[in-house]
């Protein structure tokens, strides 16, 4: 992977100002394509450089998300043949962060400097229109774009694929939707066509959906490992052929997460807002600025459910994200028992708007 071009691998002009302005030019520039521990592979313009933070850096180093992670731009010297020493970290466009689930407070890092989400999910067992609101959630509080793929589409009827078409059409809006399979090669033009030079993409979504085929189908390489393709080869050697960042001959860059199983929200409360705009704008016409949307008067968002505006069942996932983003960025062990009691809460709303309706 010689001769990478920079600006193919997304360095802009920004990045090149803040280089000039922080006098990093007498060093290498990279990106970060794969972090093990405290060991990180750097795409350069020369190669592949494995590398280390710098003593110094190590040391000031606060937060665990102030070390490097895929993605990330870093500033680095060679210290011998293709071996680096990282001396900066180049400021994040953007953060893909999520709550490591039953740890509190503990957040990890997916990607950095990502333009683009792509959240794959497969139409057949894994198709879940909570699961899509929770990772648009994660897009929209870090200002990466979603775009939605549903994968495996030669596994389901025209019946079953139109049914979900409409659900998700029906309840997000402003995304692009698009469907592929990888066993037929019906939509991955769409999907190439959409991969801007210079954009990240980031793949999200369960294990199985079929991430880490659509990058094979998409590069036209085996570069990740599936589950159908043995390794065999590498057996024994430390070989590492999994790269989590590939850079497409197109110019785009992708990054895939391997084993991503639960993820949780850690947001500022922009992700929820954007995602569940029609319930921001409802609450807007709450009686009381406080409201809980549960049991208090004159709530508008209740209100909505009643007359059919809005759909309960985006009202209940709503507030099990919300109740959720509440519970990791409190401090106490308290809201544990709180949440309960509120669960219950918003199920017993639910289930009496259902009563009442018949
Ligand atoms: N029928 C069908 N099977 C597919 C398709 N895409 C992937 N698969 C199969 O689904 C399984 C899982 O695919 P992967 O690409 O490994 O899934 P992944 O999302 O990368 O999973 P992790 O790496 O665990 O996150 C493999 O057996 C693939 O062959 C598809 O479009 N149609
Ligand atoms: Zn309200």
């Amino acid at each position: 992977m010689k001769n990478i071009n920079l600006e193919d691998l997304g360095f802009e002009e920004k990045l090149e100002k803040y280089k000039i302005a922080n006098q990093l030019d007498s060093f290498l520039t990279g990106r970060v394509i794969q972090q093990h521990r405290q060991r990180y592979i750097v795409l350069t313009e020369q190669g592949e450089m494995e590398s280390e933070l710098l003593g110094n850096l190590r040391y000031t180093v606060q937060n665990s998300l102030d070390f490097p992670a895929v993605g990330d731009w870093v500033a680095l010297m060679e210290y011998d043949n293709n071996k680096g020493l990282i001396r900066a970290v180049y400021p994040r466009a953007s953060l893909l962060v999520r709550q490591a689930v039953g740890r509190k407070s503990e957040k990890q890092i997916i990607a950095s400097n990502v333009n683009f989400g792509l959240i794959v999910q497969s139409l057949n067992r894994d198709f879940s229109i909570n699961r899509l609101e929770r990772y648009l959630t994660i897009c929209n509080s870090s200002a990466i774009k979603p775009i939605i793929i549903l994968s495996k589409v030669d596994l389901v009827d025209k019946e079953e694929k139109s049914r979900v078409i409409s659900l998700v059409k029906k309840r997000i809006k402003n995304t692009p939707l698009l469907l592929v399979s990888n066993c037929t090669g019906e939509g991955l033009s769409d999907v190439k066509a959409i991969l801007e030079k210079g954009k990240t993409y980031c793949l999200l979504g369960s294990s199985g959906v079929g991430k880490s085929t659509l990058i094979n189908s998409i590069t036209g390489q085996s570069l990740m490992k599936t589950d159908k393709i043995s390794d065999g080869i590498d057996r024994g050697k430390h070989v590492t052929t999994h790269r989590e960042l590939i850079v497409l001959k197109t110019g785009g860059v992708l990054i895939d997460n391997p084993g991503m199983r639960e993820v949780g929200i850690t947001d500022n409360g922009m992700g929820l807002e954007n995602t569940f705009e029609k319930i921001m704008s409802l609450s807007k016409h709450c009686k009381f600025k406080d409201c809980n949307h549960i049991n208090t008067k004159g709530c508008a968002v209740l209100k909505a459910i009643d007359s059919g505006e809005l759909d309960e069942h985006v009202y209940e996932n709503y507030m099990k994200l919300e109740r959720e983003r509440e519970h990791y960025t409190s401090t106490t062990f308290e809201k544990r028992r709180k949440d309960k009691a509120f669960g219950k809460m918003v199920k017993n709303v639910v289930n009496q708007k259902r009563k009442n309706m018949y």
